[in-house]
Protein backbone atom coordinates (compact mmCIF):
# COMPACT_ATOMS: atom_id res chain seq x y z
CA UNK A 1 0.00 0.00 0.00
CA UNK A 2 1.01 3.45 -0.72
CA UNK A 3 -0.23 6.65 -0.89
CA UNK A 4 1.86 9.76 -2.94
CA UNK A 5 0.32 13.18 -2.67
CA UNK A 6 1.87 16.37 -3.85
CA UNK A 7 0.16 19.54 -4.81
CA UNK A 8 0.14 23.29 -5.55
CA UNK A 9 -2.70 25.19 -5.10
CA UNK A 10 -3.58 28.58 -4.74
CA UNK A 11 -7.24 29.71 -3.48
CA UNK A 12 -7.80 33.45 -2.79
CA UNK A 13 -5.16 34.34 -0.46
CA UNK A 14 -4.48 30.55 0.69
CA UNK A 15 -1.84 28.92 -0.58
CA UNK A 16 -1.03 25.13 -0.52
CA UNK A 17 2.14 23.14 -0.86
CA UNK A 18 1.97 19.68 0.28
CA UNK A 19 4.21 16.98 -0.96
CA UNK A 20 3.95 13.67 1.55
CA UNK A 21 4.13 9.94 1.01
CA UNK A 22 3.00 7.30 2.94
CA UNK A 23 3.02 3.80 3.28
CA UNK A 24 -0.77 3.14 3.13
CA UNK A 25 -2.05 2.23 6.93
CA UNK A 26 -3.88 5.30 8.57
CA UNK A 27 -2.46 8.65 7.54
CA UNK A 28 -3.68 11.13 9.62
CA UNK A 29 -4.21 14.61 8.06
CA UNK A 30 -3.65 16.83 11.19
CA UNK A 31 -3.41 20.65 11.16
CA UNK A 32 -5.19 23.44 12.75
CA UNK A 33 -8.62 25.42 10.75
CA UNK A 34 -8.02 27.08 7.84
CA UNK A 35 -4.42 24.69 8.00
CA UNK A 36 -5.96 22.83 3.97
CA UNK A 37 -6.65 20.04 4.85
CA UNK A 38 -9.94 20.01 3.43
CA UNK A 39 -8.04 20.97 0.14
CA UNK A 40 -6.51 18.08 0.28
CA UNK A 41 -8.95 15.80 0.58
CA UNK A 42 -11.17 17.39 -2.41
CA UNK A 43 -8.06 17.08 -4.11
CA UNK A 44 -7.74 13.46 -3.31
CA UNK A 45 -11.64 12.95 -4.17
CA UNK A 46 -11.65 14.58 -7.81
CA UNK A 47 -13.40 17.37 -6.45
CA UNK A 48 -10.69 19.88 -6.80
CA UNK A 49 -8.66 20.34 -9.71
CA UNK A 50 -4.79 21.63 -8.56
CA UNK A 51 -2.74 23.99 -10.32
CA UNK A 52 -0.24 21.37 -10.42
CA UNK A 53 0.30 17.71 -8.46
CA UNK A 54 0.05 14.32 -8.70
CA UNK A 55 -1.75 11.77 -6.76
CA UNK A 56 -1.10 7.93 -6.71
CA UNK A 57 -2.87 5.47 -4.61
CA UNK A 58 -1.33 2.21 -4.33
CA UNK A 59 0.69 2.58 -7.75
CA UNK A 60 -2.79 4.11 -9.62
CA UNK A 61 -2.28 7.80 -10.67
CA UNK A 62 -5.38 9.85 -10.23
CA UNK A 63 -3.90 13.26 -11.06
CA UNK A 64 -0.77 13.96 -12.72
CA UNK A 65 -1.34 17.63 -13.88
CA UNK A 66 1.77 17.27 -16.01
CA UNK A 67 0.93 14.24 -17.73
CA UNK A 68 -2.65 15.56 -18.04
CA UNK A 69 -4.12 12.88 -16.16
CA UNK A 70 -7.86 13.90 -13.79
CA UNK A 71 -9.73 10.86 -13.13
CA UNK A 72 -13.42 11.75 -12.67
CA UNK A 73 -14.45 11.41 -8.65
CA UNK A 74 -16.74 8.54 -10.13
CA UNK A 75 -14.09 6.66 -11.36
CA UNK A 76 -11.83 7.43 -8.41
CA UNK A 77 -13.25 4.50 -6.31
CA UNK A 78 -12.71 6.75 -2.97
CA UNK A 79 -14.66 5.86 -0.16
CA UNK A 80 -15.88 8.78 1.96
CA UNK A 81 -16.98 9.20 5.25
CA UNK A 82 -18.13 12.90 6.24
CA UNK A 83 -18.49 14.42 9.89
CA UNK A 84 -22.32 13.46 10.38
CA UNK A 85 -22.86 9.84 8.80
CA UNK A 86 -24.83 11.37 5.74
CA UNK A 87 -27.07 7.87 5.20
CA UNK A 88 -30.35 7.52 3.58
CA UNK A 89 -33.49 8.39 5.49
CA UNK A 90 -35.64 6.51 3.47
CA UNK A 91 -33.51 3.32 3.65
CA UNK A 92 -32.97 0.52 6.36
CA UNK A 93 -29.73 0.19 7.30
CA UNK A 94 -29.52 -3.02 5.09
CA UNK A 95 -30.54 -0.75 2.26
CA UNK A 96 -27.90 1.90 2.58
CA UNK A 97 -25.34 -1.00 2.99
CA UNK A 98 -26.82 -2.68 -0.62
CA UNK A 99 -26.41 0.90 -2.16
CA UNK A 100 -22.50 1.09 -1.21
CA UNK A 101 -22.21 -2.32 -3.07
CA UNK A 102 -24.06 -1.19 -5.65
CA UNK A 103 -20.80 1.30 -6.17
CA UNK A 104 -18.57 -1.67 -6.41
CA UNK A 105 -16.32 -2.18 -9.80
CA UNK A 106 -17.92 -4.80 -11.37
CA UNK A 107 -16.54 -7.89 -11.85
CA UNK A 108 -14.72 -7.98 -8.98
CA UNK A 109 -16.34 -9.58 -5.32
CA UNK A 110 -15.18 -6.56 -2.92
CA UNK A 111 -15.68 -7.61 0.74
CA UNK A 112 -18.38 -9.69 1.60
CA UNK A 113 -21.26 -7.53 3.47
CA UNK A 114 -21.27 -10.47 6.55
CA UNK A 115 -17.90 -9.43 7.00
CA UNK A 116 -18.81 -5.74 7.07
CA UNK A 117 -21.99 -6.27 9.19
CA UNK A 118 -19.47 -8.04 11.49
CA UNK A 119 -16.78 -5.85 11.84
CA UNK A 120 -18.94 -2.98 12.40
CA UNK A 121 -21.19 -4.38 15.32
CA UNK A 122 -24.48 -3.89 12.77
CA UNK A 123 -26.10 -7.11 12.98
CA UNK A 124 -29.03 -6.26 15.22
CA UNK A 125 -29.61 -3.11 13.43
CA UNK A 126 -30.11 -4.12 10.02
CA UNK A 127 -33.72 -3.79 9.35
CA UNK A 128 -33.53 -0.21 11.27
CA UNK A 129 -34.12 2.77 9.34
CA UNK A 130 -31.78 6.19 10.23
CA UNK A 131 -34.24 7.70 12.67
CA UNK A 132 -34.46 5.02 15.08
CA UNK A 133 -30.09 5.28 15.47
CA UNK A 134 -27.63 6.97 17.58
CA UNK A 135 -25.33 8.99 15.94
CA UNK A 136 -22.09 6.26 16.55
CA UNK A 137 -24.66 4.20 15.18
CA UNK A 138 -25.38 5.87 11.94
CA UNK A 139 -21.47 6.95 11.87
CA UNK A 140 -20.83 2.96 11.31
CA UNK A 141 -23.19 2.96 8.82
CA UNK A 142 -21.81 5.21 7.16
CA UNK A 143 -18.37 3.74 7.46
CA UNK A 144 -19.82 0.32 6.37
CA UNK A 145 -21.66 1.51 3.13
CA UNK A 146 -18.24 3.03 2.41
CA UNK A 147 -16.38 0.17 2.65
CA UNK A 148 -19.07 -1.89 0.54
CA UNK A 149 -18.14 0.25 -1.97
CA UNK A 150 -14.86 -1.41 -2.34
CA UNK A 151 -12.76 2.02 -2.64
CA UNK A 152 -9.44 1.72 -3.40
CA UNK A 153 -8.63 4.38 -0.59
CA UNK A 154 -11.01 5.44 2.38
CA UNK A 155 -11.31 9.21 3.12
CA UNK A 156 -12.60 9.94 6.51
CA UNK A 157 -12.91 14.14 7.06
CA UNK A 158 -13.96 14.00 11.02
CA UNK A 159 -15.78 11.60 11.68
CA UNK A 160 -15.93 11.28 15.28
CA UNK A 161 -16.17 15.62 15.57
CA UNK A 162 -20.24 15.24 15.58
CA UNK A 163 -20.31 12.49 18.81
CA UNK A 164 -20.29 13.39 22.09
CA UNK A 165 -17.09 11.20 24.17
CA UNK A 166 -18.85 8.57 25.19
CA UNK A 167 -20.23 7.64 21.41
CA UNK A 168 -16.63 8.85 20.08
CA UNK A 169 -15.35 5.94 22.47
CA UNK A 170 -16.89 3.39 21.42
CA UNK A 171 -16.50 3.93 17.41
CA UNK A 172 -12.75 4.10 17.95
CA UNK A 173 -12.28 0.44 18.35
CA UNK A 174 -14.42 -0.53 15.49
CA UNK A 175 -11.64 2.60 13.63
CA UNK A 176 -9.25 0.79 14.68
CA UNK A 177 -10.21 -3.02 13.41
CA UNK A 178 -10.61 -1.41 10.32
CA UNK A 179 -7.34 -0.17 10.54
CA UNK A 180 -5.63 -3.35 11.37
CA UNK A 181 -7.94 -6.22 9.14
CA UNK A 182 -8.78 -4.21 5.93
CA UNK A 183 -6.42 -3.78 3.60
CA UNK A 184 -7.07 -0.21 2.98
CA UNK A 185 -5.17 3.03 2.76
CA UNK A 186 -7.33 5.49 4.73
CA UNK A 187 -6.92 9.38 4.64
CA UNK A 188 -8.19 10.53 7.97
CA UNK A 189 -8.53 14.36 8.59
CA UNK A 190 -8.54 15.14 13.00
CA UNK A 191 -7.57 17.89 14.87
CA UNK A 192 -7.23 15.63 17.89
CA UNK A 193 -4.05 14.67 18.95
CA UNK A 194 -5.62 11.75 21.24
CA UNK A 195 -7.60 10.51 17.92
CA UNK A 196 -4.16 10.87 15.81
CA UNK A 197 -2.33 8.94 18.88
CA UNK A 198 -4.99 5.83 18.83
CA UNK A 199 -5.43 5.37 15.39
CA UNK A 200 -2.82 6.47 12.73
CA UNK A 201 0.15 4.98 11.24
CA UNK A 202 1.32 8.07 9.71
CA UNK A 203 1.03 11.26 10.18
CA UNK A 204 1.11 14.58 7.94
CA UNK A 205 1.03 17.66 10.02
CA UNK A 206 -0.41 21.13 7.86
CA UNK A 207 0.16 24.67 8.91
CA UNK A 208 -1.37 27.04 6.91
CA UNK A 209 -1.38 25.32 3.43
CA UNK A 210 2.75 23.49 3.91
CA UNK A 211 3.52 20.52 5.38
CA UNK A 212 5.17 20.99 8.48
CA UNK A 213 6.16 17.11 8.84
CA UNK A 214 5.15 14.18 7.85
CA UNK A 215 5.98 10.27 9.07
CA UNK A 216 5.43 7.39 10.96
CA UNK A 217 3.22 8.20 13.81
CA UNK A 218 5.21 7.38 16.80
CA UNK A 219 8.11 9.66 15.04
CA UNK A 220 6.17 12.32 14.87
CA UNK A 221 4.49 12.80 17.95
CA UNK A 222 7.67 12.00 19.59
CA UNK A 223 9.23 15.34 17.69
CA UNK A 224 10.30 18.23 20.04
CA UNK A 225 9.73 19.78 16.74
CA UNK A 226 6.45 19.23 16.11
CA UNK A 227 5.16 19.87 19.11
CA UNK A 228 4.52 23.71 18.30
CA UNK A 229 2.12 22.67 15.25
CA UNK A 230 0.20 19.92 17.46
CA UNK A 231 -0.37 22.26 20.11
CA UNK A 232 1.99 22.20 23.82
CA UNK A 233 -0.69 21.03 25.74
CA UNK A 234 -1.82 17.78 23.63
CA UNK A 235 1.71 16.82 23.41
CA UNK A 236 2.81 13.37 24.28
CA UNK A 237 4.18 10.48 23.29
CA UNK A 238 2.81 6.83 22.25
CA UNK A 239 4.36 3.17 24.04
CA UNK A 240 3.72 0.40 22.45
CA UNK A 241 3.36 -3.00 24.74
CA UNK A 242 1.91 -6.61 25.33
CA UNK A 243 -0.38 -6.87 27.79
CA UNK A 244 1.30 -9.21 30.24
CA UNK A 245 -1.14 -9.57 32.93
CA UNK A 246 -4.31 -8.21 34.85
CA UNK A 247 -3.90 -7.75 39.07
CA UNK A 248 -6.24 -8.93 41.27
CA UNK A 249 -6.32 -5.28 42.50
CA UNK A 250 -7.69 -3.69 39.21
CA UNK A 251 -4.51 -3.05 37.19
CA UNK A 252 -3.13 -4.38 33.94
CA UNK A 253 0.21 -4.78 33.62
CA UNK A 254 1.88 -4.00 29.90
CA UNK A 255 5.47 -4.97 29.04
CA UNK A 256 7.04 -2.28 27.08
CA UNK A 257 10.44 -2.72 25.24
CA UNK A 258 11.89 -0.63 28.54
CA UNK A 259 10.14 -2.70 31.27
CA UNK A 260 7.13 -2.61 32.73
CA UNK A 261 4.36 -0.31 33.13
CA UNK A 262 1.00 -0.41 35.33
CA UNK A 263 -2.34 0.90 33.95
CA UNK A 264 -6.03 0.73 35.40
CA UNK A 265 -7.79 -2.56 34.06
CA UNK A 266 -7.59 -2.27 30.08
CA UNK A 267 -10.33 -4.40 28.14
CA UNK A 268 -7.56 -6.39 26.16
CA UNK A 269 -6.43 -10.07 26.17
CA UNK A 270 -3.45 -11.62 27.36
CA UNK A 271 -0.52 -11.43 24.98
CA UNK A 272 -2.74 -8.31 22.75
CA UNK A 273 -0.60 -5.28 21.52
CA UNK A 274 -1.42 -2.01 22.49
CA UNK A 275 -0.34 1.56 22.04
CA UNK A 276 -0.92 3.68 24.85
CA UNK A 277 -0.79 7.70 24.69
CA UNK A 278 1.51 9.81 27.43
CA UNK A 279 0.96 12.76 27.82
CA UNK A 280 4.14 15.07 27.87
CA UNK A 281 2.73 16.92 30.72
CA UNK A 282 2.23 13.81 32.75
CA UNK A 283 5.75 12.78 32.37
CA UNK A 284 8.17 13.77 34.96
CA UNK A 285 12.47 12.65 35.11
CA UNK A 286 14.48 11.98 37.85
CA UNK A 287 18.42 11.46 37.78
CA UNK A 288 18.03 9.10 40.32
CA UNK A 289 15.73 5.52 40.33
CA UNK A 290 12.92 7.19 42.63
CA UNK A 291 12.42 5.78 45.87
CA UNK A 292 9.25 5.13 48.63
CA UNK A 293 6.79 7.19 45.60
CA UNK A 294 3.76 6.23 44.86
CA UNK A 295 4.14 6.53 41.04
CA UNK A 296 3.88 2.92 39.94
CA UNK A 297 5.64 3.33 36.47
CA UNK A 298 8.99 4.41 36.46
CA UNK A 299 11.19 3.57 33.22
CA UNK A 300 15.23 3.76 32.31
CA UNK A 301 15.45 6.50 29.84
CA UNK A 302 18.24 8.63 27.96
CA UNK A 303 17.69 11.99 27.30
CA UNK A 304 17.57 12.34 23.65
CA UNK A 305 17.02 16.11 22.79
CA UNK A 306 15.74 19.42 24.53
CA UNK A 307 13.57 22.39 22.88
CA UNK A 308 12.26 25.06 24.67
CA UNK A 309 10.08 28.13 23.08
CA UNK A 310 9.93 31.65 24.64
CA UNK A 311 8.03 30.81 27.76
CA UNK A 312 9.52 28.69 31.19
CA UNK A 313 8.77 25.54 29.57
CA UNK A 314 10.68 22.97 28.01
CA UNK A 315 9.84 19.71 26.35
CA UNK A 316 12.30 16.64 26.62
CA UNK A 317 12.72 13.74 24.46
CA UNK A 318 13.26 10.76 25.97
CA UNK A 319 14.40 7.23 24.79
CA UNK A 320 13.00 4.51 26.03
CA UNK A 321 13.98 1.20 25.03
CA UNK A 322 12.63 1.29 21.49
CA UNK A 323 9.66 4.07 22.20
CA UNK A 324 10.31 7.62 22.91
CA UNK A 325 8.55 9.37 25.44
CA UNK A 326 8.16 13.59 26.04
CA UNK A 327 8.20 15.10 29.15
CA UNK A 328 7.22 18.71 29.31
CA UNK A 329 8.86 20.35 32.21
CA UNK A 330 10.12 23.72 33.59
CA UNK A 331 13.24 25.15 32.41
CA UNK A 332 14.36 25.48 35.67
CA UNK A 333 13.94 21.88 36.80
CA UNK A 334 16.50 21.32 33.33
CA UNK A 335 18.93 23.45 34.91
CA UNK A 336 19.11 22.28 38.59
CA UNK A 337 18.83 18.49 37.38
CA UNK A 338 22.15 19.17 34.21
CA UNK A 339 19.73 17.49 31.63
CA UNK A 340 21.80 17.40 28.89
CA UNK A 341 21.63 14.82 25.75
CA UNK A 342 23.15 11.15 26.24
CA UNK A 343 22.37 11.60 30.11
CA UNK A 344 20.80 8.42 31.54
CA UNK A 345 17.60 9.39 33.64
CA UNK A 346 14.46 7.89 34.91
CA UNK A 347 10.82 8.98 33.56
CA UNK A 348 8.25 8.54 36.04
CA UNK A 349 4.30 8.35 35.12
CA UNK A 350 1.55 7.64 37.70
CA UNK A 351 -1.13 4.99 36.50
CA UNK A 352 -3.61 6.77 37.20
CA UNK A 353 -2.86 10.04 34.78
CA UNK A 354 -3.35 8.02 31.46
CA UNK A 355 -7.02 8.32 30.18
CA UNK A 356 -9.02 4.79 29.32
CA UNK A 357 -9.50 6.79 25.99
CA UNK A 358 -5.44 7.03 25.44
CA UNK A 359 -4.95 2.98 25.78
CA UNK A 360 -6.05 1.56 21.73
CA UNK A 361 -5.02 -2.05 20.03
CA UNK A 362 -2.05 -1.10 17.96
CA UNK A 363 -2.89 -4.35 15.73
CA UNK A 364 -0.28 -6.80 14.98
N1 LIG B 1 -13.05 28.66 -2.79
C1 LIG B 1 -12.17 29.30 -2.00
N2 LIG B 1 -11.72 30.53 -2.31
C2 LIG B 1 -10.83 31.17 -1.53
N3 LIG B 1 -10.30 30.63 -0.42
C3 LIG B 1 -10.70 29.41 -0.06
C4 LIG B 1 -11.66 28.67 -0.83
N4 LIG B 1 -11.85 27.47 -0.22
C5 LIG B 1 -11.08 27.47 0.88
N5 LIG B 1 -10.38 28.61 0.99
C6 LIG B 1 -9.40 28.94 2.02
O1 LIG B 1 -8.38 27.95 1.98
C7 LIG B 1 -7.87 27.72 3.31
C8 LIG B 1 -7.84 26.22 3.62
O2 LIG B 1 -9.17 25.73 3.74
P1 LIG B 1 -9.49 24.23 4.14
O3 LIG B 1 -10.98 24.10 4.14
O4 LIG B 1 -8.72 23.31 3.30
O5 LIG B 1 -8.94 24.17 5.66
P2 LIG B 1 -9.12 23.01 6.75
O6 LIG B 1 -7.76 22.71 7.27
O7 LIG B 1 -9.90 21.89 6.17
O8 LIG B 1 -9.96 23.75 7.86
P3 LIG B 1 -11.17 23.21 8.82
O9 LIG B 1 -10.52 22.34 9.86
O10 LIG B 1 -11.72 24.49 9.40
O11 LIG B 1 -12.14 22.49 7.95
C9 LIG B 1 -8.73 28.54 4.24
O12 LIG B 1 -8.03 29.72 4.57
C10 LIG B 1 -9.97 28.87 3.42
O13 LIG B 1 -10.53 30.09 3.82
Amino acid sequence: MSVEIALRHKQGAFRLAVDMHTPGGVTALFGRSGAGKTTVVNAVAGLLRPEAGRIVIDGEVLTDTQRGVFEPPHRRRVGYVFQEGRIFPHLSVRGNLLYGRWFAKRGTRGPEIDHIVDMLGLGKLLERRPTALSGGEKQRVAIGRALLSDPRLLLMDEPLAALDDTRKAQILPYLERIRDEAQLPILYVSHSVAEVARLATSVAVLHGGSLVRCGPVADVLSDPSAVRALGVREAGAILIGRVAGHDSDGLTRITVSAGEVFLPQIDATLGSMIRVRVEAQDVMIAREPPKNISALNILPVEIIALRGGAGPGIVVQLGSGDDRLLARITRRSATALDLTPGLQCYAVVKSMSVARWDVGSQGV
